[in-house]
């Protein structure tokens, strides 16, 4: 059998296809605490998923935490993003924002979110105002608290595990469904990551604005704010710890009345799997759950809308190898080695024209324009509300990019030298073609998307939600909801003009301060075929 997390797309498509046929009209059973096997479902199949209630964390972190969102959300620093999702790009029905150590970034769904920094020293006052300090402090101590829980919980999951095994066993003959085992990474006990978590993605919806909620497919939960999804880009085997609020009583129900209407769920179903029950488990403001180990890989989770405004702070171990701004920097550094600037003249050379190295920059060029600027400018200017840090980085960034551009132009000019051979020209060129012509098409894609969105405004996708799971397909036609004309404007207009994504760096041909143009397409074309000639 294959192993999880390696299937390609179109296995991925058949499989849901299938799952999809097998589905039908009806709805999967799921579990919530009303059923009597409830707790021994959780139990068996949904182990590593643990709760810890109010009532058993100390109220002044209550207090402090609480807060801090409702001053996130008075500051104006919860923002909806435009993901880009299969080709398409969607408006969040959840605003967000992103907070964890200085530098750190956490891509979803083709977004690379840049966090405020939470610590609370000399370095972070350079960079927020003194209101959002304390703030952004409150998330650093939950973070805290989250960990020391997390690392009990793992404890506890070691020494629970044999147990588990037997139990699981007896369950499933007592339901008589599925054999196979369900906790599904028996193995690897010792594998699960203890790295404290380095960033927290805090979510807030108020479900009222958001009227066109997508219907939960599979189990018919109810509305969700968030649909399934695995968490990208983490740690592997790091465990998500989340902190539910929700705040404000409100008569409105959106799911019916089958359930509490107040309440907000967290959905939990085996990947692939449609024999074992779903579970919806009810949260209460203050609680918080664990999704430990690698349960994150073997389930997806979805959040199911309750009625009242609800934020939600999710700790995470983001994968950080090349997703911080210390990493980007001595990229950008180790390329600009090749820089000499001569200290009188101030005339640019390159140091070395050596095939290996010149691509190494050329790729790193590109790296820091679509990793960094881009992703950053495309999400407006919303960053100068929260914190100057990302403002300041991006300036610094941005220095480097631009020197990188005279690098390439230093090249370009060096292919023209009489005094190279023709296969040092050869290999120059094969080395940095392939990264100019990537340049050129993503400039394109770039452009192309913002044009689209700052002109047309996102409007078709817009009432969906987020969803980076693999199952978008997944959703039987009967409950895809017609997207109304009312959904389309009120979404459009929601996004203010500082959010609005740019299209930057950009720039005209008249522009003498740049040393290339932004489109490389002519230049492109006049490499390829000089390398074709060269090569004859
Ligand atoms: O809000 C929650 O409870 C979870 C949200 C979530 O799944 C996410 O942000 O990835
Ligand atoms: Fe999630």
């Amino acid at each position: 059998m294959m192993k999880r997390g390696v299937l390609c797309e179109e296995e991925k498509e058949a499989k849901k296809q299938k799952l999809l046929d097998q589905i039908g009209d009806g709805h999967l059973p799921y579990l919530s605490p009303k059923d009597d096997t409830f707790y021994d479902l959780w139990r068996t199949c949904y182990s590593k998923l643990t709760l810890l209630q109010a009532k058993h964390i100390n109220a002044d972190l209550h207090h402090t935490v609480q807060n801090a969102f409702l001053s996130l959300l008075d500051n104006g620093c919860l923002f909806q993003d435009l993901v880009r999702l299969k080709g398409k790009d969607i408006l969040t029905p959840v605003s967000r924002i992103l907070i964890g150590r200085p530098g750190y970034t956490y891509k979803y769904l083709n977004t690379r979110l840049f966090a405020v920094p939470w610590i609370n020293d000399e370095l972070n006052t350079q960079y927020c105002t003194r209101n959002l300090l304390d703030t952004y402090k409150a998330f650093s101590d939950l973070n805290k608290f989250l960990y020391s829980q997390t690392v009990n919980e793992l404890q506890k999951l070691r020494k629970a595990h044999k147990n588990d095994c037997f139990q699981h066993f007896d369950y499933k003959e007592q339901v008589k469904s599925d054999k196979r085992p369900c906790t599904l990474n028996n193995e690897n006990k010792e594998l699960h990551s203890l790295e404290p978590f380095n960033v927290t993605l805090i979510n807030y919806m108020d479900p009222r604005d958001m009227p066109c909620l997508k219907e939960e497919p599979y189990f018919g939960m109810g509305k969700m704010a968030v649909s399934w999804h695995h968490d990208e880009n983490l740690v592997e085997q790091s465990t998500v710890a989340v902190y539910n609020f929700s705040y404000q009583e409100s008569a409105h129900d959106i799911n019916g009345d089958d359930k509490d209407p107040a309440t907000w769920n967290v959905g939990l179903k085996i990947a692939w799997d449609i024999e074992t029950p779903g579970l919806c488990i009810p949260l209460n403001t203050g609680d918080c759950y664990l999704m430990l180990d690698d349960l994150n890989k073997t389930h997806q989770h979805c959040v199911i809308a309750g009625c009242q405004p609800r934020f939600s702070s999710t700790h995470r171990v983001a994968e950080s190898s090349r997703d911080t701004f210390q990493y980007i920097k001595s990229q950008c550094n180790s390329a600009l080695q090749n820089l000499h600037m001569d200290p009188d003249t101030g005339a640019a050379a390159l140091k070395s024209l050596e095939p290996r190295v010149l691509g190494q920059t050329e790729e790193i060029h590109n790296e820091v324009e679509f990793e960094w600027l881009r992703q950053f400018w495309f999400q407006g200017k919303r960053y100068n509300k929260c914190t100057t840090f990302w403002k300041e980085a991006m300036t610094e960034l941005e220095n480097h990019w631009k020197q990188m551009e005279t690098m390439t132009s230093l090249v370009l000019k060096a292919i023209e030298n009489e005094n190279l051979t023709v296969d040092e020209k050869c290999n120059i060129l094969k080395n940095i073609l392939p990264c100019l012509v990537e340049r050129q098409n993503l400039r394109q894609e770039w452009r192309e998307r913002i044009t689209f969105l700052t002109s047309a405004m996102p409007v078709e996708p817009a009432a969906r939600s987020d969803c980076d799971c693999d199952e978008t397909l997944l959703q039987p036609s009967a409950h895809k909801k017609p997207i109304t004309l009312r959904c389309r404007s009120k979404l459009a207009k929601k996004l203010p003009p500082d959010q609005a994504p740019c299209c930057y760096p950009y720039w005209n041909d008249d522009n003498k301060s740049m040393p290339l143009s932004f489109d490389l397409h002519s230049i492109t074309f006049a490499l390829q075929n000089r390398l074709e000639t060269l090569e004859a």
